[in-house]
Protein backbone atom coordinates (compact mmCIF):
# COMPACT_ATOMS: atom_id res chain seq x y z
CA UNK A 1 0.00 0.00 0.00
CA UNK A 2 1.34 3.49 -0.93
CA UNK A 3 2.45 4.92 2.25
CA UNK A 4 -0.26 7.98 1.49
CA UNK A 5 -2.86 5.81 1.94
CA UNK A 6 -1.26 4.36 5.00
CA UNK A 7 -1.48 8.12 6.09
CA UNK A 8 -4.84 8.41 5.42
CA UNK A 9 -6.31 5.11 6.81
CA UNK A 10 -4.12 6.19 10.17
CA UNK A 11 -5.64 9.93 10.27
CA UNK A 12 -9.34 9.13 9.28
CA UNK A 13 -10.55 8.57 12.21
CA UNK A 14 -9.17 12.04 13.13
CA UNK A 15 -10.98 13.43 10.14
CA UNK A 16 -13.40 16.31 11.95
CA UNK A 17 -10.62 17.55 13.97
CA UNK A 18 -8.75 17.86 10.85
CA UNK A 19 -11.33 19.79 9.29
CA UNK A 20 -11.56 22.20 12.01
CA UNK A 21 -7.92 22.93 12.33
CA UNK A 22 -8.12 23.21 8.23
CA UNK A 23 -11.13 25.55 9.00
CA UNK A 24 -9.59 27.54 11.82
CA UNK A 25 -6.49 27.92 9.67
CA UNK A 26 -8.69 29.38 6.65
CA UNK A 27 -10.19 31.93 9.64
CA UNK A 28 -7.14 32.60 10.83
CA UNK A 29 -5.48 33.65 7.41
CA UNK A 30 -8.79 35.93 6.90
CA UNK A 31 -8.47 37.88 10.12
CA UNK A 32 -4.86 38.13 9.53
CA UNK A 33 -5.61 39.72 6.34
CA UNK A 34 -6.69 42.62 8.26
CA UNK A 35 -3.06 43.74 8.85
CA UNK A 36 -2.61 44.73 5.08
CA UNK A 37 -6.34 46.03 4.67
CA UNK A 38 -5.83 48.30 7.59
CA UNK A 39 -2.06 49.76 7.05
CA UNK A 40 -3.57 50.23 3.42
CA UNK A 41 -6.86 52.16 5.03
CA UNK A 42 -4.10 53.81 7.68
CA UNK A 43 -1.78 55.35 5.07
CA UNK A 44 -4.54 56.22 2.76
CA UNK A 45 -6.37 58.05 6.18
CA UNK A 46 -2.90 59.33 7.16
CA UNK A 47 -2.17 60.54 3.80
CA UNK A 48 -5.45 62.80 3.23
CA UNK A 49 -5.20 64.01 6.96
CA UNK A 50 -8.52 62.69 8.41
CA UNK A 51 -9.31 63.07 12.27
CA UNK A 52 -7.47 60.20 14.63
CA UNK A 53 -11.05 58.81 15.53
CA UNK A 54 -11.15 56.96 12.48
CA UNK A 55 -7.32 56.00 13.43
CA UNK A 56 -8.56 54.48 16.96
CA UNK A 57 -11.75 52.77 15.30
CA UNK A 58 -9.29 51.40 12.35
CA UNK A 59 -6.83 50.10 15.28
CA UNK A 60 -9.76 48.80 17.18
CA UNK A 61 -10.83 46.72 14.44
CA UNK A 62 -7.44 45.32 13.71
CA UNK A 63 -7.26 44.56 17.78
CA UNK A 64 -10.50 42.36 17.44
CA UNK A 65 -9.60 40.50 14.42
CA UNK A 66 -6.14 39.64 16.17
CA UNK A 67 -7.77 38.54 19.42
CA UNK A 68 -9.84 36.49 17.27
CA UNK A 69 -7.49 35.22 15.30
CA UNK A 70 -5.04 34.29 18.55
CA UNK A 71 -7.85 32.55 20.45
CA UNK A 72 -8.53 30.15 17.01
CA UNK A 73 -4.51 29.77 16.89
CA UNK A 74 -4.76 28.66 20.30
CA UNK A 75 -7.83 26.32 19.88
CA UNK A 76 -5.93 25.25 16.23
CA UNK A 77 -2.88 24.21 18.67
CA UNK A 78 -5.13 21.97 21.08
CA UNK A 79 -6.85 19.87 18.49
CA UNK A 80 -3.32 19.07 16.75
CA UNK A 81 -1.82 18.25 20.12
CA UNK A 82 -5.12 15.14 20.87
CA UNK A 83 -4.56 14.56 16.94
CA UNK A 84 -0.98 13.68 17.84
CA UNK A 85 -2.16 12.18 21.25
CA UNK A 86 -4.61 9.58 19.26
CA UNK A 87 -2.17 8.84 17.06
CA UNK A 88 0.14 7.17 19.02
CA UNK A 89 -2.86 5.30 20.93
CA UNK A 90 -4.28 4.62 17.77
CA UNK A 91 -0.68 2.77 16.58
CA UNK A 92 0.61 1.62 19.91
CA UNK A 93 -2.90 -0.16 20.51
CA UNK A 94 -2.97 -1.43 16.65
CA UNK A 95 0.37 -3.11 17.07
CA UNK A 96 0.60 -4.46 20.81
CA UNK A 97 -2.86 -6.25 19.35
CA UNK A 98 -1.28 -7.27 16.55
CA UNK A 99 1.96 -8.31 17.70
CA UNK A 100 1.15 -11.47 20.20
CA UNK A 101 -0.90 -12.94 16.88
CA UNK A 102 1.80 -12.36 13.85
CA UNK A 103 2.57 -15.75 12.19
CA UNK A 104 5.61 -17.11 13.51
CA UNK A 105 7.20 -17.38 9.84
CA UNK A 106 7.16 -13.76 9.82
CA UNK A 107 9.89 -13.62 12.13
CA UNK A 108 12.00 -16.60 10.52
CA UNK A 109 13.92 -14.19 8.27
CA UNK A 110 13.68 -11.21 10.18
CA UNK A 111 14.78 -10.36 13.52
CA UNK A 112 11.59 -9.00 15.16
CA UNK A 113 12.55 -6.65 18.21
CA UNK A 114 14.79 -5.12 15.40
CA UNK A 115 12.16 -5.26 13.20
CA UNK A 116 9.93 -3.53 15.76
CA UNK A 117 11.85 -0.60 16.45
CA UNK A 118 10.25 0.68 13.45
CA UNK A 119 7.21 1.56 15.98
CA UNK A 120 8.98 4.67 16.42
CA UNK A 121 8.22 5.97 13.71
CA UNK A 122 5.16 6.91 15.19
CA UNK A 123 6.95 9.77 16.85
CA UNK A 124 7.91 11.27 13.09
CA UNK A 125 4.14 10.70 12.33
CA UNK A 126 3.11 12.86 15.64
CA UNK A 127 5.66 15.78 14.99
CA UNK A 128 5.51 15.90 11.24
CA UNK A 129 1.36 15.89 11.19
CA UNK A 130 1.52 18.34 13.51
CA UNK A 131 3.89 20.32 11.50
CA UNK A 132 2.33 20.25 8.50
CA UNK A 133 -1.40 20.78 10.27
CA UNK A 134 -0.60 23.70 12.27
CA UNK A 135 1.83 25.44 10.00
CA UNK A 136 1.85 23.84 6.75
CA UNK A 137 -1.78 24.50 6.24
CA UNK A 138 -1.66 27.79 7.04
CA UNK A 139 1.05 28.34 5.14
CA UNK A 140 -0.86 27.02 1.85
CA UNK A 141 -4.08 29.93 2.53
CA UNK A 142 -1.45 32.48 3.36
CA UNK A 143 0.03 31.71 -0.25
CA UNK A 144 -3.35 31.21 -2.08
CA UNK A 145 -5.27 34.59 0.24
CA UNK A 146 -2.71 36.68 -0.64
CA UNK A 147 -2.91 35.22 -4.87
CA UNK A 148 -6.49 36.29 -4.54
CA UNK A 149 -6.04 39.22 -3.17
CA UNK A 150 -3.62 40.29 -5.58
CA UNK A 151 -5.49 39.26 -8.11
CA UNK A 152 -7.65 41.70 -6.75
CA UNK A 153 -5.47 44.59 -6.87
CA UNK A 154 -4.68 44.29 -10.64
CA UNK A 155 -5.40 42.13 -13.57
CA UNK A 156 -1.43 42.38 -13.91
CA UNK A 157 -0.69 40.70 -10.75
CA UNK A 158 -3.21 37.82 -12.02
CA UNK A 159 -0.90 37.12 -14.25
CA UNK A 160 1.68 36.71 -12.21
CA UNK A 161 -0.02 34.28 -9.78
CA UNK A 162 -0.38 32.17 -13.16
CA UNK A 163 3.16 32.52 -13.63
CA UNK A 164 3.74 31.63 -9.38
CA UNK A 165 1.36 28.63 -9.74
CA UNK A 166 3.28 27.00 -13.12
CA UNK A 167 6.61 27.62 -10.75
CA UNK A 168 4.86 25.57 -8.33
CA UNK A 169 3.55 22.93 -10.08
CA UNK A 170 6.95 22.58 -11.73
CA UNK A 171 8.89 22.62 -8.23
CA UNK A 172 6.60 19.38 -6.78
CA UNK A 173 5.99 17.62 -10.18
CA UNK A 174 9.14 17.96 -11.38
CA UNK A 175 11.71 18.96 -8.67
CA UNK A 176 10.18 17.07 -6.03
CA UNK A 177 10.08 13.74 -8.41
CA UNK A 178 11.66 10.60 -6.41
CA UNK A 179 11.52 12.67 -3.32
CA UNK A 180 9.21 9.76 -1.09
CA UNK A 181 12.12 6.84 -2.47
CA UNK A 182 14.75 8.23 -1.42
CA UNK A 183 13.59 9.43 1.98
CA UNK A 184 12.21 5.88 2.64
CA UNK A 185 15.67 4.39 1.27
CA UNK A 186 17.12 7.10 3.93
CA UNK A 187 15.11 5.68 6.80
CA UNK A 188 16.10 2.15 5.90
CA UNK A 189 19.21 2.82 5.91
CA UNK A 190 19.16 4.68 9.18
CA UNK A 191 17.00 1.47 10.97
CA UNK A 192 19.97 -0.82 9.17
CA UNK A 193 22.61 1.37 11.30
CA UNK A 194 20.30 1.08 14.50
CA UNK A 195 19.84 -2.56 13.70
CA UNK A 196 23.49 -3.13 13.67
CA UNK A 197 23.58 -1.41 17.27
CA UNK A 198 21.05 -3.42 18.84
CA UNK A 199 22.90 -6.54 17.52
CA UNK A 200 26.27 -5.29 19.01
CA UNK A 201 24.41 -4.77 22.65
CA UNK A 202 22.49 -8.21 22.36
CA UNK A 203 25.51 -10.29 22.23
CA UNK A 204 28.02 -8.47 24.69
CA UNK A 205 29.93 -11.65 24.92
CA UNK A 206 30.68 -12.68 21.22
CA UNK A 207 32.26 -9.13 20.69
CA UNK A 208 34.23 -9.54 23.54
CA UNK A 209 36.43 -11.66 21.20
CA UNK A 210 39.68 -10.39 19.73
CA UNK A 211 38.25 -9.21 16.65
CA UNK A 212 34.95 -8.11 17.97
CA UNK A 213 35.13 -4.58 18.69
CA UNK A 214 36.80 -4.06 15.02
CA UNK A 215 33.86 -6.27 13.27
CA UNK A 216 31.49 -4.00 15.33
CA UNK A 217 33.43 -0.74 13.95
CA UNK A 218 33.87 -1.80 10.15
CA UNK A 219 30.31 -2.69 9.98
CA UNK A 220 28.96 0.16 11.68
CA UNK A 221 31.25 2.26 9.44
CA UNK A 222 29.66 0.82 6.62
CA UNK A 223 25.98 0.72 7.34
CA UNK A 224 26.75 4.40 8.28
CA UNK A 225 28.18 5.04 4.97
CA UNK A 226 24.84 3.45 3.25
CA UNK A 227 23.18 5.53 4.93
CA UNK A 228 25.05 9.03 4.04
CA UNK A 229 24.96 7.95 0.38
CA UNK A 230 20.69 6.88 1.09
CA UNK A 231 20.60 11.06 2.50
CA UNK A 232 22.75 12.58 -0.10
CA UNK A 233 20.74 11.30 -2.46
CA UNK A 234 17.78 12.71 -0.96
CA UNK A 235 19.24 15.65 0.32
CA UNK A 236 20.14 16.30 -3.52
CA UNK A 237 16.18 16.41 -4.32
CA UNK A 238 15.82 18.74 -1.42
CA UNK A 239 18.54 20.90 -2.36
CA UNK A 240 17.26 21.44 -6.02
CA UNK A 241 13.78 22.59 -4.36
CA UNK A 242 15.00 24.70 -1.89
CA UNK A 243 17.28 26.50 -4.48
CA UNK A 244 14.68 26.71 -7.14
CA UNK A 245 12.90 28.54 -4.15
CA UNK A 246 15.32 30.67 -3.45
CA UNK A 247 15.43 31.56 -7.00
CA UNK A 248 11.56 32.11 -7.37
CA UNK A 249 12.02 35.08 -4.00
CA UNK A 250 14.48 36.93 -5.69
CA UNK A 251 13.20 36.71 -8.73
CA UNK A 252 9.70 37.68 -7.85
CA UNK A 253 10.69 40.46 -5.27
CA UNK A 254 12.47 42.04 -7.78
CA UNK A 255 9.82 42.33 -10.78
CA UNK A 256 7.09 42.61 -8.51
CA UNK A 257 8.03 45.95 -7.38
CA UNK A 258 9.42 46.86 -10.68
CA UNK A 259 5.97 46.02 -11.46
CA UNK A 260 3.92 47.99 -8.88
CA UNK A 261 6.23 50.73 -8.83
CA UNK A 262 5.47 51.06 -13.24
CA UNK A 263 1.80 50.90 -11.97
CA UNK A 264 1.92 53.75 -9.57
CA UNK A 265 3.47 55.83 -11.74
CA UNK A 266 0.85 55.27 -14.35
CA UNK A 267 -1.77 55.96 -12.06
CA UNK A 268 -3.48 52.18 -11.86
CA UNK A 269 -2.43 51.35 -8.96
CA UNK A 270 -2.80 54.13 -5.43
CA UNK A 271 0.29 54.36 -3.20
CA UNK A 272 -1.91 52.11 -0.52
CA UNK A 273 -2.58 49.50 -2.64
CA UNK A 274 1.32 49.18 -3.25
CA UNK A 275 2.21 48.92 -0.05
CA UNK A 276 -0.54 46.83 0.63
CA UNK A 277 0.61 44.47 -2.02
CA UNK A 278 4.18 44.75 -1.11
CA UNK A 279 3.03 43.55 2.50
CA UNK A 280 1.19 40.69 1.04
CA UNK A 281 3.79 39.56 -1.28
CA UNK A 282 6.35 39.65 1.29
CA UNK A 283 3.87 37.69 3.41
CA UNK A 284 3.88 34.92 0.37
CA UNK A 285 7.63 35.04 -0.07
CA UNK A 286 8.32 34.80 3.40
CA UNK A 287 6.28 31.60 3.78
CA UNK A 288 8.49 30.74 0.62
CA UNK A 289 12.18 29.85 1.92
CA UNK A 290 9.97 28.12 5.14
CA UNK A 291 8.17 25.63 2.37
CA UNK A 292 11.51 23.32 2.59
CA UNK A 293 10.97 22.37 5.90
CA UNK A 294 6.80 21.86 5.58
CA UNK A 295 8.35 19.73 2.05
CA UNK A 296 10.89 17.89 4.09
CA UNK A 297 8.18 16.97 6.92
CA UNK A 298 5.72 15.56 4.45
CA UNK A 299 8.62 13.57 3.05
CA UNK A 300 9.59 12.20 6.30
CA UNK A 301 5.74 11.16 7.30
CA UNK A 302 5.82 9.06 4.28
CA UNK A 303 8.66 7.16 4.91
CA UNK A 304 7.75 7.14 8.58
CA UNK A 305 4.26 5.78 7.27
CA UNK A 306 6.28 2.87 4.80
CA UNK A 307 7.79 1.24 7.95
CA UNK A 308 5.39 1.30 10.44
CA UNK A 309 3.32 -0.55 7.42
CA UNK A 310 6.19 -2.88 7.54
CA UNK A 311 4.98 -3.86 11.16
CA UNK A 312 0.69 -3.22 10.45
CA UNK A 313 1.77 -5.76 7.34
CA UNK A 314 3.07 -8.80 9.56
CA UNK A 315 0.82 -11.64 8.67
CA UNK A 316 -1.45 -12.41 11.26
CA UNK A 317 -2.72 -16.05 12.57
CA UNK A 318 -5.77 -16.95 11.51
CA UNK A 319 -8.28 -16.24 14.32
CA UNK A 320 -10.99 -18.41 12.45
CA UNK A 321 -12.16 -21.91 13.45
CA UNK A 322 -13.73 -23.50 15.90
CA UNK A 323 -13.29 -23.73 19.81
CA UNK A 324 -11.92 -27.04 21.11
CA UNK A 325 -14.14 -28.74 23.32
CA UNK A 326 -11.92 -31.80 25.03
CA UNK A 327 -12.37 -32.27 29.24
CA UNK A 328 -10.41 -35.90 29.54
CA UNK A 329 -7.20 -35.67 31.41
CA UNK A 330 -4.12 -35.73 28.51
CA UNK A 331 -4.72 -35.53 24.93
CA UNK A 332 -4.60 -38.16 22.14
CA UNK A 333 -2.06 -36.96 19.54
CA UNK A 334 -2.69 -38.08 15.57
CA UNK A 335 -0.19 -37.17 13.03
CA UNK A 336 -0.63 -38.19 9.59
CA UNK A 337 2.37 -38.10 7.14
CA UNK A 338 2.81 -34.85 8.02
CA UNK A 339 6.02 -32.82 5.83
CA UNK A 340 6.87 -29.38 6.29
CA UNK A 341 9.42 -27.60 4.55
CA UNK A 342 10.53 -23.84 5.84
CA UNK A 343 10.49 -21.23 3.39
CA UNK A 344 13.57 -20.18 1.24
CA UNK A 345 14.91 -24.03 2.19
CA UNK A 346 15.40 -26.95 0.10
CA UNK A 347 14.99 -29.64 1.96
CA UNK A 348 11.91 -30.21 4.30
CA UNK A 349 12.41 -30.16 8.29
CA UNK A 350 9.74 -33.21 8.69
CA UNK A 351 8.93 -35.15 5.59
CA UNK A 352 5.53 -37.86 5.87
CA UNK A 353 5.87 -37.91 9.51
CA UNK A 354 3.20 -40.59 11.06
CA UNK A 355 2.72 -40.85 14.91
CA UNK A 356 0.39 -41.48 17.37
CA UNK A 357 0.21 -40.67 21.45
CA UNK A 358 -2.36 -41.92 23.76
CA UNK A 359 -4.18 -39.51 26.04
CA UNK A 360 -1.58 -39.63 29.48
CA UNK A 361 1.07 -40.86 27.52
CA UNK A 362 4.33 -40.11 28.16
CA UNK A 363 6.78 -39.52 25.56
CA UNK A 364 10.26 -38.47 24.74
CA UNK A 365 11.21 -37.38 21.26
CA UNK A 366 14.91 -37.48 20.20
CA UNK A 367 17.19 -37.56 17.78
CA UNK A 368 20.25 -35.49 16.09
CA UNK A 369 20.67 -31.90 15.75
CA UNK A 370 18.49 -30.79 12.35
CA UNK A 371 16.32 -33.82 12.32
CA UNK A 372 13.11 -31.55 13.13
CA UNK A 373 12.01 -31.99 16.94
CA UNK A 374 11.55 -28.46 17.14
CA UNK A 375 9.73 -28.07 14.27
CA UNK A 376 7.15 -30.85 14.97
CA UNK A 377 6.95 -28.90 18.34
CA UNK A 378 5.35 -25.78 16.97
CA UNK A 379 3.71 -28.04 14.36
CA UNK A 380 1.48 -29.40 17.55
CA UNK A 381 1.56 -25.61 19.01
CA UNK A 382 -0.12 -24.67 15.59
CA UNK A 383 2.91 -22.29 15.39
CA UNK A 384 3.17 -23.79 11.83
CA UNK A 385 1.19 -25.47 9.00
CA UNK A 386 2.05 -28.85 7.17
CA UNK A 387 2.30 -28.29 3.34
CA UNK A 388 0.74 -31.53 3.41
CA UNK A 389 -0.44 -34.03 6.06
CA UNK A 390 -2.48 -32.95 9.12
CA UNK A 391 -1.96 -33.12 12.66
CA UNK A 392 -5.26 -34.25 15.30
CA UNK A 393 -5.87 -33.35 18.80
CA UNK A 394 -8.58 -35.26 20.43
CA UNK A 395 -9.09 -36.95 17.07
CA UNK A 396 -9.97 -32.80 16.01
CA UNK A 397 -8.09 -31.46 12.90
CA UNK A 398 -6.10 -28.81 14.19
CA UNK A 399 -6.66 -26.87 11.66
CA UNK A 400 -10.06 -26.61 11.46
CA UNK A 401 -9.00 -24.71 15.26
CA UNK A 402 -8.86 -21.79 16.89
CA UNK A 403 -5.28 -21.16 17.23
CA UNK A 404 -5.93 -19.38 20.74
CA UNK A 405 -8.37 -22.26 21.59
CA UNK A 406 -6.05 -25.11 20.94
CA UNK A 407 -3.64 -23.39 23.02
CA UNK A 408 -5.98 -23.33 26.12
CA UNK A 409 -4.82 -27.18 25.63
CA UNK A 410 -1.56 -27.33 24.70
CA UNK A 411 1.52 -25.73 26.11
CA UNK A 412 4.83 -25.34 25.10
CA UNK A 413 8.33 -24.58 26.22
CA UNK A 414 10.64 -23.77 24.46
CA UNK A 415 13.86 -21.71 24.77
CA UNK A 416 14.06 -19.19 27.79
CA UNK A 417 11.09 -16.64 27.13
CA UNK A 418 11.16 -14.14 30.24
CA UNK A 419 9.53 -10.50 29.64
CA UNK A 420 10.66 -7.32 31.75
CA UNK A 421 8.43 -7.82 34.73
CA UNK A 422 8.02 -9.48 38.18
CA UNK A 423 8.22 -13.11 38.47
CA UNK A 424 4.20 -13.23 39.28
CA UNK A 425 4.00 -11.57 36.22
CA UNK A 426 6.12 -13.63 34.07
CA UNK A 427 4.02 -16.82 35.70
CA UNK A 428 0.48 -15.64 35.29
CA UNK A 429 0.89 -14.55 32.00
CA UNK A 430 -2.29 -12.17 31.89
CA UNK A 431 -4.12 -15.23 33.52
CA UNK A 432 -5.33 -13.81 36.91
CA UNK A 433 -7.31 -16.70 37.96
CA UNK A 434 -4.51 -18.48 38.94
CA UNK A 435 -4.01 -18.05 42.54
CA UNK A 436 -0.50 -17.25 44.41
CA UNK A 437 -1.73 -21.00 46.50
CA UNK A 438 -1.23 -22.54 42.87
CA UNK A 439 1.89 -20.41 42.33
CA UNK A 440 3.40 -21.36 45.57
CA UNK A 441 2.78 -24.90 45.01
CA UNK A 442 4.31 -25.30 41.51
CA UNK A 443 7.41 -23.03 42.22
CA UNK A 444 8.13 -25.81 45.00
CA UNK A 445 7.37 -28.72 42.86
CA UNK A 446 9.73 -27.07 39.85
CA UNK A 447 12.44 -26.47 43.46
CA UNK A 448 12.41 -22.45 42.71
CA UNK A 449 10.37 -21.10 45.65
CA UNK A 450 13.35 -20.70 48.05
CA UNK A 451 15.36 -19.54 45.15
CA UNK A 452 12.45 -16.49 44.73
CA UNK A 453 11.55 -16.37 47.99
CA UNK A 454 15.06 -15.53 48.83
CA UNK A 455 15.14 -12.15 46.88
CA UNK A 456 13.86 -9.68 48.44
CA UNK A 457 11.17 -8.78 46.57
CA UNK A 458 9.79 -12.72 46.02
CA UNK A 459 7.29 -13.03 44.03
CA UNK A 460 7.47 -9.21 42.93
CA UNK A 461 11.36 -9.31 42.29
CA UNK A 462 11.70 -7.75 38.52
CA UNK A 463 13.00 -9.93 36.19
CA UNK A 464 14.88 -8.62 32.93
CA UNK A 465 14.18 -9.69 29.25
CA UNK A 466 17.27 -11.99 29.31
CA UNK A 467 16.37 -13.70 32.28
CA UNK A 468 18.68 -11.42 34.93
CA UNK A 469 18.57 -11.78 38.10
CA UNK A 470 18.09 -15.84 37.37
CA UNK A 471 20.40 -18.31 36.00
CA UNK A 472 19.92 -20.07 33.04
CA UNK A 473 18.54 -23.27 35.57
CA UNK A 474 16.63 -21.21 37.16
CA UNK A 475 14.56 -19.32 34.14
CA UNK A 476 14.26 -22.86 32.26
CA UNK A 477 12.57 -24.46 35.53
CA UNK A 478 10.19 -20.67 35.41
CA UNK A 479 9.07 -21.36 32.00
CA UNK A 480 8.39 -24.96 32.99
CA UNK A 481 6.63 -23.49 35.74
CA UNK A 482 4.38 -21.04 33.40
CA UNK A 483 3.34 -23.86 31.81
CA UNK A 484 2.22 -26.08 33.95
CA UNK A 485 0.04 -23.43 35.87
CA UNK A 486 -2.13 -23.57 32.53
CA UNK A 487 -2.63 -27.39 33.49
CA UNK A 488 -2.57 -27.71 29.27
CA UNK A 489 -3.68 -31.67 28.26
CA UNK A 490 -0.99 -31.39 25.87
CA UNK A 491 2.62 -30.70 27.80
CA UNK A 492 5.44 -30.29 25.10
CA UNK A 493 9.04 -29.38 26.59
CA UNK A 494 11.48 -28.40 23.34
CA UNK A 495 14.49 -29.44 25.33
CA UNK A 496 14.07 -27.14 28.60
CA UNK A 497 14.92 -30.00 31.56
CA UNK A 498 18.52 -30.40 29.49
CA UNK A 499 19.78 -27.08 31.07
CA UNK A 500 19.15 -28.15 34.35
CA UNK A 501 21.51 -30.11 36.85
CA UNK A 502 21.02 -34.04 37.76
CA UNK A 503 19.45 -32.89 40.79
CA UNK A 504 16.59 -30.32 39.99
CA UNK A 505 15.98 -32.28 36.40
CA UNK A 506 15.02 -35.23 38.80
CA UNK A 507 12.79 -32.97 40.93
CA UNK A 508 10.80 -31.66 38.19
CA UNK A 509 10.73 -34.67 36.13
CA UNK A 510 8.86 -36.31 38.91
CA UNK A 511 6.32 -33.78 39.13
CA UNK A 512 6.51 -33.33 35.53
CA UNK A 513 5.33 -37.01 35.11
CA UNK A 514 3.66 -37.71 38.72
CA UNK A 515 0.26 -40.17 38.28
CA UNK A 516 -2.00 -37.20 39.15
CA UNK A 517 -0.58 -34.42 35.72
CA UNK A 518 -3.12 -34.05 33.74
CA UNK A 519 -1.54 -33.98 30.47
CA UNK A 520 -0.22 -35.77 28.12
CA UNK A 521 3.89 -35.06 27.77
CA UNK A 522 5.96 -34.78 24.93
CA UNK A 523 9.66 -34.09 25.80
CA UNK A 524 11.99 -33.05 23.00
CA UNK A 525 15.86 -33.81 24.97
CA UNK A 526 19.27 -34.97 24.32
CA UNK A 527 19.49 -36.39 27.50
CA UNK A 528 19.10 -40.13 27.81
CA UNK A 529 18.57 -40.08 31.20
CA UNK A 530 15.37 -37.84 30.75
CA UNK A 531 14.06 -39.99 28.15
CA UNK A 532 14.68 -43.31 29.61
CA UNK A 533 12.43 -41.68 32.23
CA UNK A 534 9.47 -41.64 29.69
CA UNK A 535 6.89 -44.25 28.82
CA UNK A 536 7.76 -44.17 24.88
CA UNK A 537 10.91 -42.98 22.92
CA UNK A 538 10.19 -41.66 19.55
CA UNK A 539 13.42 -40.79 17.62
CA UNK A 540 13.20 -38.55 14.78
CA UNK A 541 16.21 -38.86 11.74
CA UNK A 542 17.29 -35.82 10.06
CA UNK A 543 14.78 -36.33 6.83
CA UNK A 544 16.17 -38.84 4.02
CA UNK A 545 17.25 -36.44 1.20
CA UNK A 546 15.77 -38.60 -1.31
CA UNK A 547 13.39 -41.07 0.57
CA UNK A 548 10.27 -40.74 3.05
CA UNK A 549 12.17 -41.15 6.77
CA UNK A 550 11.60 -44.18 9.24
CA UNK A 551 10.47 -43.31 12.94
CA UNK A 552 12.16 -45.43 15.51
CA UNK A 553 10.02 -45.58 18.34
CA UNK A 554 10.36 -48.36 21.56
CA UNK A 555 9.12 -48.43 25.14
CA UNK A 556 11.28 -46.39 27.45
N1 LIG B 1 13.27 -20.71 10.87
C1 LIG B 1 13.84 -21.59 10.06
N2 LIG B 1 14.01 -21.28 8.77
C2 LIG B 1 14.57 -22.16 7.92
N3 LIG B 1 15.00 -23.38 8.29
C3 LIG B 1 14.85 -23.75 9.56
C4 LIG B 1 14.27 -22.86 10.51
N4 LIG B 1 14.24 -23.49 11.69
C5 LIG B 1 14.79 -24.71 11.49
N5 LIG B 1 15.15 -24.86 10.21
C6 LIG B 1 15.74 -26.07 9.61
O1 LIG B 1 14.85 -27.15 9.84
C7 LIG B 1 15.56 -28.32 10.19
C8 LIG B 1 15.00 -28.86 11.50
O2 LIG B 1 15.27 -27.94 12.52
P1 LIG B 1 14.79 -28.18 14.01
O3 LIG B 1 15.12 -26.96 14.78
O4 LIG B 1 13.38 -28.61 14.00
O5 LIG B 1 15.73 -29.38 14.45
P2 LIG B 1 15.93 -30.02 15.89
O6 LIG B 1 15.77 -31.48 15.72
O7 LIG B 1 15.05 -29.37 16.88
O8 LIG B 1 17.45 -29.65 16.16
P3 LIG B 1 18.21 -29.44 17.56
O9 LIG B 1 18.38 -30.76 18.18
O10 LIG B 1 19.50 -28.86 17.11
O11 LIG B 1 17.40 -28.51 18.38
C9 LIG B 1 17.02 -27.94 10.27
O12 LIG B 1 17.66 -28.41 9.11
C10 LIG B 1 17.05 -26.43 10.28
O13 LIG B 1 18.12 -25.93 9.55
Amino acid sequence: MHPWKRLLRLLRPDRTDIRLVIAFAVAIGLLNLTVPIVTMAVVNTVAFGTLIQQLIVLCLGLLVALTIAGVLILLQYLLVEYIQRRIFIRVASELSYKLPRVDLKAFDHRYGPELVNRFFDVLTVQKSSAVLLLDGVSLLLQIGIGMVLLAVYHQLLLGFNMLLLGALAFWVVVLGRGAVRTAIRESVAKYRVAGWMEEIARHPVAFKLAGGPRMAWERAEALTREYLEARKQHFRILLRQFAFLVLLYIVINVALLALGGTLVIQGQLTLGELVAAEIVINLILATFLKIIKYVEAYYDILAAMDKLGQLQDLPSESLTGEHHVAHSKGASVTLHSVSFTYSGQKWPALQQLSLSISPGERVAIVGPNGAGKSTLADVLYGLRTPQSGWVEIDGVDIRSLRPDSLREHVALVKGVEIIEGTVLDNLRMGREEISLMQIHEILAKVGMLDTIMAFPDGLHTMLWGDGKPLSLGQASRLMLARAMLGEPRLLIIDEALDHLDEQFRDMTLATLLGPDTPWTLIVITHSEAVARQCDRVITLLPPARSSPREVQSRAG
